[in-house]
């Protein structure tokens, strides 16, 4: 599914990570670790194309990862939920939907029994919590139509029940033939699927990451 070959990124000329090599098949998870700072979120949003690597090349099912791609075959679940405040809850899915696409077989309503938030339709996104807001970020993910997702600390902010709503979710779009990056500092929970794992680590800066798994 996705191909990473040699992948470097730099701030201001500091090192942040790389280069990386590492392959995530159909059917896998890619669990990332590190320590706070050590790179995470930057390699998910040099993945999604939100930012520009200094070398390396990245292929998704084996053609190269271009903008328009990207944007067909990856998911981003980010730290920020990207949702519109004074939008209700099925108006924020519509309206991401609208931009990234919508799983045939799927229905806003039943994206939100999947998440919990049945009965929250019309609650407007700045009433939520950040549970909620973080379960509505993950309906968003479970309507999209994009075959791989990139999840930066997916567990960050749920309760127990949160984590294993994650954990199922991730497990069905693995079995529906789809891939997932995680990543996480090692706090919250992980995936109980097949998983390959990549260790960030500040020494890999100097050019020395950890790709175990
Ligand atoms: N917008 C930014 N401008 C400058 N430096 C940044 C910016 N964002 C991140 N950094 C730096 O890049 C490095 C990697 O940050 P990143 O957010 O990728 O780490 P992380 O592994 O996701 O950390 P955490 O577990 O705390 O979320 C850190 O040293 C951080 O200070």
């Amino acid at each position: 599914m996705l191909e990473v070959r040699g992948l470097r990124f730099s701030r201001n000329d500091l090192p942040v990570f790389g280069p990386l090599d590492f392959a995530v098949a159909t059917g896998e998870a890619l669990l990332v670790q590190g320590d706070n700072g050590a790179g995470k979120t930057t390699l998910l949003r040099v993945l999604a194309g939100l930012l520009r690597a200094d070398a390396g090349e990245v292929a998704i099912r084996g053609e190269t990862a271009e903008p328009l791609l990207r944007a067909r075959a990856l998911a981003y679940l980010g730290h920020l939920p990207g949702l519109k405040a004074d939008l209700s809850v099925v108006e924020n899915l519509q309206h991401l939907c609208g931009l990234h696409g919508q799983r045939g077989s799927q229905t806003i309503e039943g994206a939100l029994e999947v998440v919990g938030l049945g009965g929250y339709e019309e609650a407007l996104s700045r009433q939520l919590s950040a549970g909620q807001k973080k379960r509505l970020s993950l309906a968003r993910l479970w309507l999209s139509p994009a075959p791989l997702w990139l999840m930066d600390e997916p567990y960050a902010n749920l309760d127990l029940e949160g984590i294993e709503l994650v954990n199922r979710m991730v497990r069905a779009h693995l079995d529906a033939g789809g891939a997932s990056l995680v990543t996480t500092h090692g706090a919250y929970a992980a995936p109980p699927v097949r998983t390959r794992l990549l260790v960030l680590d500040r020494r890999g800066r100097d050019g020395a990451p950890r790709t175990e798994g």
